[in-house]
């Protein structure tokens, strides 16, 4: 099975066209304020895309209004919930957008993969990063990895992502340890933070179209 990925965090025509043109199976907007890839829903929904490349739009604990609203504008076909919503939460909000919802579920040991258990008919996909640092400004988006090794063998709940700290050099390595089939990147196509750079971009969906 051939492994694909979702580049997030886009904001400029530039970035999103070399995503596009180098194969991305999804591309992924912030639509959270703090973030340095913060980006308004209309401004997302400007951004053309072919019917075979998904749309994510990642929000933290967000008002129902502003998901809602997200959607629409930004034309999106899937939400990352990226903060503290309860299973009851996700499947009332999956229930309400009419989208696929995604879970992120923040990892630094196994206890915290099998707390993804408890989303189990409540989220449509799993996505694994690397708990933040306590204080730390956002949930996701800092380039941090957690042990890979945790998900060899584990028995997935549900369809699931790996993200968290991923670049062109490790995601063979990220690959063949965890046994991922979808990955999801941001910080590893930086040049700084918010800012995407289009040859990082290729040169990591080249390497995992390699894999
Ligand atoms: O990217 C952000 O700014 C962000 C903000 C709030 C929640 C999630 C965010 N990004 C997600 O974080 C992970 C990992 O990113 P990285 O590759 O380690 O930088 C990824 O899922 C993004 O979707």
């Amino acid at each position: 099975m051939p492994v694909s990925a979702k580049i997030c965090g886009l904001s400029t025509p530039d970035t999103v066209d070399a995503a596009i043109r180098h194969g991305a199976a999804y591309l992924g907007f912030v639509f959270f304020p703090k973030s340095p890839r913060d980006i308004a829903p209309e401004r997302a929904g400007g951004f053309g895309s072919p019917a075979h490349v998904g749309r994510v739009g990642v929000f933290v604990d967000p008002e129902e209004d502003l998901l809602a609203y997200a959607v629409r504008a930004a034309r999106l076909s899937a939400v990352q919930l990226h903060g503290a919503e309860t299973p009851a939460r996700v499947a009332a909000l999956r229930q309400r957008l009419g989208v696929p919802v995604w879970k992120a579920v923040a990892v630094r040991t196994r206890a915290d993969l099998d707390a993804g258990r408890a989303y189990r008919g409540a989220a449509d996909r799993l996505l694994y990063d690397a708990k933040p640092p306590p204080g730390a400004d956002l949930p996701g988006g800092l380039g941090l990895r957690f042990d890979w090794s945790l998900l060899d063998g584990f028995d997935h709940p549900l369809p699931w992502l790996l993200s968290g700290g991923l670049d062109a050099a490790s995601v063979g390595d990220a690959v063949g340890i965890s046994g991922a089939r979808l990955l999801d990147i941001s910080s590893g196509v930086e040049r700084a933070p918010g800012v995407k750079d289009v040859d990082k971009i290729a040169t990591f969906l080249q390497a995992t179209a390699r894999l």
